[in-house]
């Protein structure tokens, strides 16, 4: 049986020493050191019976360490490096990553906001792995927040990180805090953004990651 012919897809050849990917660690700094999970969860315990609720029975009584472990767990970010690559190919168009689940905790009420994020970067002399516009965001959504501040903060860390031309953030979340209770405003988001560099001043850019994350039509 006659081969199909191949067409050879030559690769330029390898330099002799391929740079390595750059990293720059965010490791997590906490104001008051590690989290104290027994004092937290006698402190549980004490908040749960003020409020008139008894932990006696067998299913509540590990509430109050559960308690404490969750919160210490949505209060631990996780430390990551933000690797980086070079921009060999002189790539100068949007890199977007839509839809990144989000989950924060506001510093009011101590109440979960969930929601989206869409990030993105015009490209300097250096690329982002791709995952790490993820973890930037889940890094500083892990601490009692604001969304506005949030928002701000992931725009802020990556201009300074990356030096690319632009970035582009914007959330859309709904707050527990005017959802369940308070205000009970069942079913409203809100939403978000900062925008820096060319994504801010260029028109045609910043329209063009306006209408790709949905922020404008
Ligand atoms: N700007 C901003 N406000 C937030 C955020 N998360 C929660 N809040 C608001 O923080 C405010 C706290 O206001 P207070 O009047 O002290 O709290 P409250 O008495 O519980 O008010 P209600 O929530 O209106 O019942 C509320 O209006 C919340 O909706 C956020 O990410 N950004
Ligand atoms: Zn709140």
């Amino acid at each position: 049986m006659t081969q199909p012919p191949h067409t050879p897809l030559h690769m330029a050849p390898e330099t002799p020493e391929p740079p390595k990917p750059a990293h720059t660690a965010l490791h997590v700094v906490r104001s008051s050191g590690e989290p104290d999970l027994a004092a937290a969860e006698l402190a549980a315990e004490s908040f749960l019976h003020a409020l008139g609720i008894e932990t006696g029975s067998e299913s509540m009584r590990g509430t109050p360490g559960r308690m404490a472990r969750a919160y210490a767990e949505l209060f631990s970010p996780r430390p990551f490096d933000l690797t980086t690559f070079p921009n060999d190919e002189g790539y100068d168009e949007l890199v977007l990553a839509r839809d990144i689940p989000l989950r924060s905790v506001c510093e009011h009420h101590l109440l979960p906001f969930v929601g989206r994020a869409h990030i993105g970067y015009l490209p300097g002399s250096r690329i982002l792995g791709l995952s790490k516009l993820a973890r930037t965001l889940e890094h500083f959504a892990s601490r009692p927040q604001v969304q506005e501040r949030l928002t701000k903060q992931v725009a802020d860390w990556l201009q300074a990180q990356l030096d690319p031309k632009g970035v582009g953030v914007v959330i859309q979340a709904e707050h527990t805090c005017m959802t369940l209770r308070g205000a009970q405003a069942i079913g409203s988001t809100t939403t978000t953004s900062t925008l820096l560099g060319l994504l801010r001043t260029d028109a045609r850019s910043r329209s063009e990651f306006l209408t790709l994350t949905g922020a404008s039509s």
